[in-house]
């Protein structure tokens, strides 16, 4: 279990982190998310100790993190740091060495993770002349050169293309099946839902909310309905019980439910009454969708850091 616990960080008069906390346990994915500022990359720095807290401490199974626990994890840091004019397996097998690998086991590593990671071709170019995302591949190869039992990573998956993202993701979702803890920060929600297990949200160098996606919607404030109502006259919306988050009358394209002479009603309800609101709609056209909706990763986020 990777522990970070009541994290305090300033820099001058700015608060950075006002006591963050967080656990990721064997195997689980665990994504980092936060408005511009909000205190990431700090916390992942203080977790891999290349920025010292002012407070607080980093635990790797019940133990103090120090140099010799952190040389197990594995890092890819937001300002990056490969070496430009090095070649793509020289590098990757330098990184291993420098974290204590013998020359033939990062050579044995680093050539199935250039296989893994689809770099086969790039092997022998320097590493600025590589696109972003192959950068990125490397990267990420760096930071997994001596398998290590812990994986921070800043905002991994930023300016990738969906072939490169699969891909990464593919090689994080190996790493975390092998039991590996695996924290990373983003800023695509879409993509941290479909892929952690939990998340932590921080604001103004808090954790403001954090539990799995299914937890922190259980706990949003708002329930939704989302109805379509076909062949009702105006001003049946007017009755509905409750808020009105959102409402079309636009149809879908081609949607072959829906015939051409009716009229069209999409409405997203917080309603005070969710049976009147069925009533409601019932008594103004054909019920053609009435359910609850789940709210996304990141209307969950516009949500708590409002
Ligand atoms: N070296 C520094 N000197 C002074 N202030 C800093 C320094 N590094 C970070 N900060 C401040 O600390 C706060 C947290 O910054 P941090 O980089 O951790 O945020 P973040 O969540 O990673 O943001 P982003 O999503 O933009 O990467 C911000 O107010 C930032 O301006």
């Amino acid at each position: 279990m990777l522990e970070a616990d009541g994290l305090r960080k300033r820099y001058g008069d700015t608060v950075a982190l006002d006591g963050v906390s967080l656990k990721v346990g064997p195997g689980e994915m665990f994504g980092f998310v936060g408005a511009n500022g909000a205190g990431k990359t700090t916390t992942m720095r203080i977790i891999m100790g290349v920025l010292s807290a002012d407070g607080g401490e980093v635990r790797w199974n019940g133990k103090q993190a120090g140099h010799e626990i952190r040389r197990r994890f594995g890092y890819m840091p937001e300002e990056r740091g490969l070496y430009a004019k090095m070649r793509v397996a020289e590098q990757i097998e330098y990184f291993g060495t420098l974290a204590g690998m013998s020359a033939q086991a990062a050579h044995r590593s680093s050539d199935a993770l250039i296989e893994r990671l689809g770099l086969t071709e790039r092997r022998d170019d320097h590493v600025d002349t590589l696109s972003l995302g192959n950068q990125q591949r490397v990267q990420l190869a760096v930071a997994l050169i001596h398998e290590p039992e812990v994986l921070v990573l800043d905002e991994p998956f930023s300016g990738l293309d969906p072939i490169a993202v699969d891909a990464l993701a593919g090689v994080l979702a190996e790493r975390v099946s092998a039991g590996v803890p695996v924290v990373f920060s983003s800023h695509q929600l879409d993509l941290v839902e479909q892929l952690c297990d939990s998340v932590g949200i921080i604001k103004g160098g808090r954790m403001i909310a954090g539990g799995t996606v299914a937890e922190l919607r259980a706990r949003e404030s708002r329930k939704r309905l989302r109805m379509v109502v076909t062949g009702a006259a105006p001003g049946w919306i007017d009755r509905l019980p409750g808020e009105i988050i959102a409402k079309t009358d636009r149809p879908p394209q081609g949607d072959p439910a829906v015939e051409d002479h009716d009229s069209y009603d999409e409405v997203i309800l917080a309603p005070s009454d969710d049976q009147e609101a069925l009533r409601v709609a019932a008594q103004a056209g054909r019920v053609r969708h009435f359910a609850w909706q789940e709210p996304s990763l990141a209307e969950i986020f516009r949500e708590v850091v409002a």
